[in-house]
């Protein structure tokens, strides 16, 4: 809805729709009637358009696409016309933020006022669609061609500042002003004045001229950072037209534009992403409390143990956070070099103005270095955060139950041990869980919480809270060995090695990897972090080449296929990127370059072992890494160990960097079709055999196939439980 008043001879139309504003159809039918009435009321002489409440509308509902409520009129784009032709001046007043069809129809007013703190962009590219009430039109006749298409292309929030610095915002509001009373004062003063120039449909672009080479420029740069996504090119295409057509051609080039991706996967797969971030934050254990019952224990100081790559990342998101952060590393060197490297971080983001220059004394303040583990005995919350070994990880947790306060909270990042094996070391079990970071920790925007059997709710809503208050994607989820990422990732990591073994080189994984939409294959990503990392988690679980007893099939580990390639890689001392030597080679930069050598590495091993290269085409390719994984991903979701298919979704994109565009693999998977998934599963299995179980059927996604085809991702849970719970059900 919207709430109408007179003021001063100003008319005041302000939406009011909680908690965003957005303009869903009531909201525009009410905005378009008071525009109206406002219009046609001779004692009104200008017209300010607000929001009430938290912010200014930020957008089209987005619950109303894909659904036949979107197209019933008013559109946005009907509200925009209105306000740019109305005879009276039109002024937006924007607090809070004004965003997609928000900024759109604050784009048909005639003027723009905005609060200092206030946000700008048309970020429906991460949608998977564009601009669809002009803004594709409007955006470069105000801001110019390279400023929209980078605006647009990329979807980003911008100060109101940096927008007045561009020509879209009129006047900046200073904190503390009052933004509706600005604009009464501002309709008031704009009333006489011309308003032709400020039709933004009647002017034209300022750089048209440069069109072909910043359409070269922005297509390069979208295809090498949103790989595979349709959006980012179609809006390029559709802004190009605001250079070389009239207004009104330009509009259709839009309407096209925006049918062709409403009608993509795309569109549908980002819209799910878009909810699905939000639905995490939602988090329950069935039968023993959620979100909306658990208080969480306020944390005010946390202890990192440990100062290498991963402590360093955590350390930095708990002071980012607001936290007194403790550190404790009892090698000298290894302290001073982390403490370094945390305060040299402050420093850039100081630089770069991501904090000013109180917060960076705040956190510089905040950061205090420990040597022994009593200097830990007055934090809320610890997390342990040094190699991943399960009798080290005891040890430490022995000595934080003696030191910690009984109140504290007791957190591993482990990244695949059982957190309850460690809680079972203290005296404390309802106060342990897993806090698992993604590296580098301050980077990434996935926290992996895990609940042991014996967190308590108060333990539990603690660490999702904290993951809040570090702006993380925080997914709750059970405990297993590897937990969710990681557990259904080993699976991944395993087929790529077999692919090698039976015929393809790690560049053509990769280039497949790359099409189907990741920004780097599964090859690339070993070399990035190091093959000596996987290495020292299978040398852990004695599986290594190296630790097999004399005898042992090489390509067996058990009764389980097992290839020792990434071992005999690592024994080369190929250690990835930093050694300039993994699954590539590097010549002076970071571009992967094929190397004989390790050409020679699997040439050799095939022919040790009698296989005869045969050539695996991509669809293979693609259908041997990712399906495996979504069917561990089933086997996750019956055993309850992740609540609901989004939640595995956001560890993957959030985590792995999983394509947005594609969902994640359970949205994917959905996309295909679960009987077709099924299919190939199935097929594989009688092939593979059961030296393989990766690739047995998950029982829920069989019962899924068989029992509903492929029914929608929102209803798999509640299908599969309603079944299960049956007395007479086998599952
Ligand atoms: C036929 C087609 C016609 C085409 C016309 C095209 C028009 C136009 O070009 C298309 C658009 O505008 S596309 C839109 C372009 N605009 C955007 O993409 C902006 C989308 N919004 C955002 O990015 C963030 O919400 C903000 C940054 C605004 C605030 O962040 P924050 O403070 O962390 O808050 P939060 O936790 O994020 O949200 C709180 C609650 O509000 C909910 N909700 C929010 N926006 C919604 C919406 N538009 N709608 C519905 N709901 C929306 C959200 O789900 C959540 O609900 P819950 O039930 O409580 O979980």
């Amino acid at each position: 809805m919207a709430k109408y008043s007179v003021e001063n001879e100003v008319a005041v139309i302000a939406v009011d729709n909680p908690p965003m504003n957005a303009l869903s159809h009531h909201v525009r039918k009410s905005l378009l009637k008071y525009l109206k009435e406002a219009e046609s009321d001779e004692k009104v002489t200008s017209i300010v358009l607000c929001g009430d409440g938290r912010t200014f509308p930020v957008g089209a509902d987005i619950k109303e696409f894909h659904k036949s409520v979107s197209k019933l009129g008013p559109t946005i784009l009907d509200i925009v016309d209105a306000l740019e032709k109305s005879k009276k001046p039109t002024i937006a007043a924007i607090h809070g933020n004004a965003l997609g069809g928000g900024l759109e129809i604050a784009l048909g007013c005639h003027y723009r006022i905005a609060m200092t703190n206030s946000k700008v962009g048309l970020p429906e590219v991460k949608l998977g669609i564009l601009p669809g009430a002009g803004g594709t039109q409007r955006l470069p006749r105000v801001i110019g061609l390279d400023n929209a298409m980078q605006w647009i292309a990329y979807g980003g929030h911008h100060s109101a500042g940096i927008g007045a610095s561009l020509g879209l915002i009129d006047r900046v509001v200073p904190q503390g002003g009052n933004i509706r009373e600005h604009a009464i004062l501002f309709a008031k003063a704009a009333v006489g004045k011309s308003l032709g120039q400020r039709r933004l449909s009647n002017i034209s672009v300022p750089d048209a001229a440069k069109v072909e080479s910043l359409m070269a420029k922005h297509l390069k740069e979208v295809s090498k950072k949103s790989r595979g996504a349709l959006a980012p090119i179609v809006c390029l295409q559709v802004i190009k037209s605001s250079a070389l057509l009239s207004y009104q051609e330009g509009l259709e080039s839009e309407r096209q534009g925006m049918f062709t991706l409403l009608a993509s996967s795309q569109s549908r797969a980002q819209i799910y992403s878009f909810f699905a971030e939000r639905q995490v934050s939602k988090w329950s254990v069935p039968g023993v409390t959620n979100y909306q019952n658990a208080v969480p224990m306020k944390v005010k100081a946390v202890g990192v143990v440990g100062l290498g790559t991963m402590g360093r990342g955590i350390a930095i998101c708990c002071l980012r956070a607001g936290k007194i952060t403790y550190v404790l590393e009892m090698n000298t060197k290894a302290q001073t070099a982390g403490v370094k490297y945390i305060r040299g971080y402050i420093e850039t983001m100081r630089k770069r103005k991501q904090i000013n220059d109180q917060q960076s004394s705040m956190m510089n303040n905040a950061l205090i270095p420990v040597d022994n583990y009593n200097g830990l005995k007055n934090v809320d919350l610890v997390i342990e955060a040094v190699f991943e070994s399960m009798k080290i990880k005891k040890e430490i947790f022995k000595k934080l139950e003696k030191v910690c306060k009984p109140s504290a909270i007791l957190a591993s990042n482990t990244s695949t041990l059982n957190i309850d094996e460690m809680a079972s070391v203290t005296k404390r079990p309802q106060k342990v869980a897993g806090m698992h970071f993604f590296a580098p920790a301050h980077i990434m925007m996935l926290l992996e919480n895990i609940r042991g059997e014996k967190s308590s709710p108060e333990t539990i809503a603690t660490i999702m809270d904290l993951g809040k208050q570090m702006r993380k994607t925080t997914v709750l989820v059970g405990n297993c060995h590897g937990f969710v990422g990681n557990r259904m990732f080993a699976y991944y990591t395993a087929e790529s090695s077999f692919l090698l073994e039976e015929g393809a080189y790690p560049k053509q994984v990769d280039d497949v990897l790359l099409d189907y939409g990741f920004a780097m294959g599964r090859f690339q990503v070993g070399d990035l972090s190091g093959t000596d990392i996987g290495y020292k988690i299978r040398r852990e679980r004695g599986l290594t080449h190296k630790q097999q007893p004399a005898g042992t099939p090489e390509r067996k580990r058990g009764d389980r296929r097992y290839s020792p390639l990434d071992d005999f890689l690592y024994e080369k001392g190929r250690y990835g990127l930093k050694a300039r030597k993994g699954w590539y080679k590097y010549e002076g930069s970071r571009t992967p370059i094929p190397d004989p050598e390790v050409r020679k590495m699997i040439d050799d091993f095939r022919k040790r072992h009698n296989i005869n290269p045969r050539h695996i085409s991509p669809e293979e390719t693609l259908q041997r890494m990712i399906f495996p994984l979504v069917n561990e991903g089933f086997n996750v979701l019956d055993e309850g160990i992740a609540a609901n298919p989004w939640d595995i979704d956001m560890i993957f994109q959030h985590g792995y960097a999983w394509p947005r565009h594609t969902g994640g693999p359970m949205y994917y998977a959905y996309t295909i079709g679960l009987p077709q998934v099924l299919k190939v599963i199935e097929e594989r299995w009688k092939l593979a055999g059961a030296s393989e179980p990766h690739w047995k059927p998950s029982k829920m996604l069989t019962w899924l196939v068989e029992h509903h085809g492929n029914p929608d991702i929102n209803d798999w849970i509640k299908l599969y439980k309603e079944r299960k719970s049956q007395p007479n059900s086998n599952l």
